[in-house]
């Protein structure tokens, strides 16, 4: 589903000729099967964002290969990238990043616009995903008017109304309180569970990783597992 081949970034800082680099992912290499949820912890600047920025296609690596649902990306120019997100990715932040003009309905409908899919068929799937989330009676809602829990299962369904291949998450709980935390990732599970989608999480939060089968550690931006530099079997 989703492969990362001896992936590494560098960022160079400081005035020009006098740049020095930073090494900020180290030969990470890993694969997230089809329907799992995996998680990255790391402490802040350990190079979670910028594995997300690379896997998501916002950042391009310095070297390694990065294969999603078969297809290698590595490559891909802007134009590629941005098609390749609306088929095949979905996004949840930890800041919600909700249109704030647009009612929940709106906001979860609005990739399904953007794929070009007919008005009638695209109200069917956003009503049976608000269902899905718990929010069939918050669909005429503005954001402003919705709980942080609720705006992240607007942004949840939103990442799930175009069926992508995989959901890319950063730090989905982390503006909610611990009781809402808890709903959000009973939430993740059951749709994991149920349809079979797999999560890519990233994460500084330890009981987030207590979701996943399998959870990483990026430390100084080398991948461990259960405390050993982790390297995948080929
Ligand atoms: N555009 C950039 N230019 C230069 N250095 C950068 C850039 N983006 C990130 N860095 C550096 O790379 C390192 C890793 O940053 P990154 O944002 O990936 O960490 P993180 O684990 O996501 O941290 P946080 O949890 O605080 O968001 C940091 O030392 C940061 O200063």
């Amino acid at each position: 589903m989703l492969t990362i081949k001896n992936l590494s970034h560098s960022f160079f800082i400081g005035k020009k000729h006098e740049e020095k680099e930073m090494a900020v992912l180290k030969n990470v290499s890993f694969n997230i099967k089809k329907g799992e949820i995996a998680t990255i912890v790391g402490r802040s600047g350990s190079g979670k964002s910028t594995l997300l920025n690379i896997l998501s296609g916002y950042l391009g690596a310095s070297s390694g290969q990065i294969m999603i649902n078969g297809t290698d990306v590595t490559s891909f120019n802007e134009t590629e990238w941005a098609k390749f997100r609306l088929e095949n990715l979905g996004f949840i932040f930890q800041s919600f990043q909700l249109i704030p003009s647009l009612t929940t309905f709106e906001n979860v409908e609005l990739p399904l616009t953007l794929k070009g899919i007919a008005p009638k068929k695209r109200s069917d799937l956003v009503n049976q995903m608000l269902k899905e989330v718990g929010l069939e009676d918050h669909g005429s809602h503005f954001p402003n008017e919705l709980s942080g829990g609720q705006q992240q299962r607007v942004s949840i369904a939103r990442a799930l109304i175009t069926n992508p291949s995989i959901i890319l998450a950063d730090e989905p709980t982390g503006s909610l309180d611990s009781e809402t935390e808890r709903d959000i990732l009973k939430l993740i599970k059951k749709l994991n569970k149920e349809k079979g989608i797999t999560f890519f999480i990233i994460t500084h939060d330890e009981n987030v990783a207590e979701i996943s089968k399998r959870s990483f550690q990026l430390h100084d931006g080398v991948l461990h597992m259960n405390g050993g530099v982790f390297v995948e079997a080929q």
